[in-house]
């Protein structure tokens, strides 16, 4: 099982890279960035578990040989926001970067399973997978926007408002949608440990704007520092875990992520028609299989008041799939 991070000299980079070093089942783990990626590999190769590491830089073909022979890919190159900015607006840089780290994923490695986590998740995804369309490598089965930080959020918001923090590994809230502002639809009705009847009105919109802005919360605090980082290496290392596990032959696992809704097989036509829109790409609960994407759930049962979020997601989501798909298809004469 040979992990690649690309990005893995950075804020999320290193203790990402740190996670998968710890993972057991990753047996070859490759690095890369354009900077001190070879410092981060050496550092971490005296961890005393079972994989090799390596790093790699842009001279030398340093991309070719970091995806050679890589079975999961993770993606957090590009860089972060500072207060006052939207996902949105890394737009202008990271669509670049990732469009050529997808490149060079769709050259060497068309096999892998690819996890993005670079901002605005909701247009790198379609970027990543118009990529892979125009080289003739595209299986919506193998890319993941990671929208995992958004479960993990939620988990840990619940669990404070039910008085446990202990309980917060256990708490598990699907979060469906996208990865910005009102895109993240946190369903609390489906949550495994529900919330007070009592809780106000009030205090559920205040979960709920915490969870879809949980990520401007930690830019305000950073104060122009970056964004999150610590807590979305754990997320990321989380999911990153549970496909090699469900690549690997485990059965069951099931884990929301940013997945293209292409596949009738997988059950992409089914949300459509409950989404009443023909969306390409949307998050929700997916089980994972040996191929990827082994079935796309369904939203399963919704109040009224989720509905209402799920509408208010679906314009914004689709804008800014459009604009992924449209940074990279070629122009038509
Ligand atoms: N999906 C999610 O839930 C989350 C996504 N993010 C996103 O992750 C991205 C990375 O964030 P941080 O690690 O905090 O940023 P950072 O600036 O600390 O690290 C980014 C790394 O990418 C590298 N890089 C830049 N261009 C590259 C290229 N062409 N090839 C390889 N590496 C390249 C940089 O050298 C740097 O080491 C940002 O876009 C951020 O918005 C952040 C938190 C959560
Ligand atoms: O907010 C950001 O820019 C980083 C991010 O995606 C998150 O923390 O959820």
């Amino acid at each position: 099982m040979k992990a690649v991070v690309l990005g893995a000299a950075g804020g999320i980079g290193q203790p990402l890279s740190l996670l998968l070093k710890a993972n057991p089942a990753v047996t070859e783990l490759a690095l890369y960035d354009i900077v001190n990626s070879p410092g981060v590999a050496v550092d971490l190769s005296h961890i005393a578990t079972p994989s090799k590491v390596e790093g790699f830089l842009p001279p030398d073909d340093g991309l070719k040989k970091a995806l050679t022979g890589a079975n999961v890919v993770v993606i957090p190159a590009g860089i972060p926001r500072k207060p006052g900015m939207t996902r949105d607006d890394l737009f202008k840089i990271n669509a670049g970067i990732v469009r050529d780290l997808a490149t060079g994923i769709a050259t060497t490695a068309p096999k892998a399973f690819v996890l993005v986590i670079s901002n605005p998740v909701n247009s790198t995804v379609p970027i990543v997978a118009e990529v892979f369309k125009k080289h003739g490598v595209f299986d919506p089965k193998r890319i993941f926007g990671v929208t995992t930080l958004d479960v993990v959020r939620a988990s840990t918001f619940v669990s404070e408002i039910l008085g446990n923090r202990s309980l917060s590994p256990s708490v598990s809230v699907p979060v469906v949608g996208g990865h910005s502002g009102v895109t993240i639809v946190p369903l609390l009705s489906q949550s495994s440990h529900p919330l007070p009847a009592s809780l106000e009105t009030s205090a559920l919109d205040a979960l709920i704007n915490r969870i879809q802005f949980g990520g401007d919360e930690v830019v305000k605090a950073k104060d122009g520092a970056g964004s999150a980082t610590l807590s979305m290496a754990y997320a990321g290392a989380e999911f990153a875990g549970k496909v090699i596990r469900a690549v690997n032959g485990e059965k069951g696992i099931v884990a929301p992520t940013f997945v293209n809704l292409a596949s009738d097989k997988t059950g992409g036509d089914a949300l459509k028609k409950e989404l009443g829109k023909d969306l390409e790409y949307f998050s929700a609960p997916v089980e994972l299989g040996v191929d990827g994407v082994a079935k796309i759930h369904g939203l399963g049962k919704i109040t009224p008041a989720e509905k209402v979020l799920v509408e208010a997601a679906l314009p914004e989501l689709s804008a800014n799939i459009e604009k992924g798909v449209a940074f990279v298809e070629v122009p038509k004469l």
